[in-house]
């Protein structure tokens, strides 16, 4: 079992999608901001000692929460991508051979129970392992018909082994941080940890997460977050 994990938290997005006043993961639900609910629930499994979040260099909020004097908390400066903000956070843990678990910080509703069959499946896994959800709905592709017409359909995607991929992700230090090197100076396109170690030949493995661990990411979300969090405070 692993003792000691340091947690990385992008947190360096503008929420575009959110269309909100500030950054999505400072807006208020159940009484907290989104960015602290997500903290608080990492804190909840006792072997995530460090959370370190990739702000953005100019975010003007953060220093205004309780979490600014935090002591198990390190900030760096997130860059221009996700995938940047996330490789900053790796620069601030020493020991490569150490266990890291990304999380977004726009996904505030993480379940421990999630957390700790996640853990428990990393830490044997010579690739890491993610949350992730199976999908539950037909899946289309579709393509641009027009500049002015909905998108047609192209065709229908088999399902049979198709999951959203979920955060938290959890690998060795070394094998992410080298991994996702590669594959940004390849120019890959990296939008969650495990594509890096997939472009590197690794495989990493899935472990079925809870549907109600969404990212929040456009305004309708804020309520069911607010719902699912009320319920975390109720058990
Ligand atoms: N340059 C970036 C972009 C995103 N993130 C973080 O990565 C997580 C997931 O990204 P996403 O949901 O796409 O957030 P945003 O990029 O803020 O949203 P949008 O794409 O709507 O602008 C969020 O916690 C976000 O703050 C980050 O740390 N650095
Ligand atoms: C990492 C992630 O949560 C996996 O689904 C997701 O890719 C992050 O959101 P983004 O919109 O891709 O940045």
């Amino acid at each position: 079992m692993t003792d000691k994990i340091t947690a990385v938290v992008p947190a360096a997005g503008v929420g575009s999608r959110m269309a909100a006043d500030r950054p999505k993961q400072y807006l208020l639900v159940a009484g907290k901001t989104i960015l602290e609910h997500t903290i608080d629930r990492l804190f909840c499994h006792p072997a995530i000692q460090r959370v370190i979040i990739a702000i953005s260099k100019t975010d003007p909020y953060f220093s205004a929460l309780p979490l600014a004097t935090d002591p198990r908390i390190t900030l760096v400066d997130g860059g221009a991508e996700r995938a940047d903000s996330v490789f900053a956070g790796l620069a601030a843990i020493d020991d490569e051979n150490s266990w890291v678990l990304v999380h977004d910080a726009a996904r505030p509703c993480l379940q421990l129970s999630d957390l700790e069959r996640l853990i428990a499946t990393a830490s044997l896994s010579e690739c890491g392992a993610i949350l992730a959800s199976p999908v539950r709905d037909t899946m289309k592709r579709g393509f641009v018909q027009s500049p002015d017409k909905p998108q047609g359909i192209r065709e229908t995607v088999d399902r049979e082994n198709l999951w959203h991929a979920l955060t938290p992700q959890m690998f060795k230090v070394k094998q992410l941080r080298d991994s996702l090197q590669h594959a940004l100076e390849q120019g890959a396109v990296i939008t969650d940890e495990a594509s890096a170690l997939e472009f590197c030949g690794y495989v990493p493995q899935l472990v079925k997460g809870r549907a109600d661990n969404l990212k929040v990411t456009q305004p309708e979300d804020l309520a069911l977050a607010d719902f699912y969090l009320q319920q975390l405070t109720k058990d």
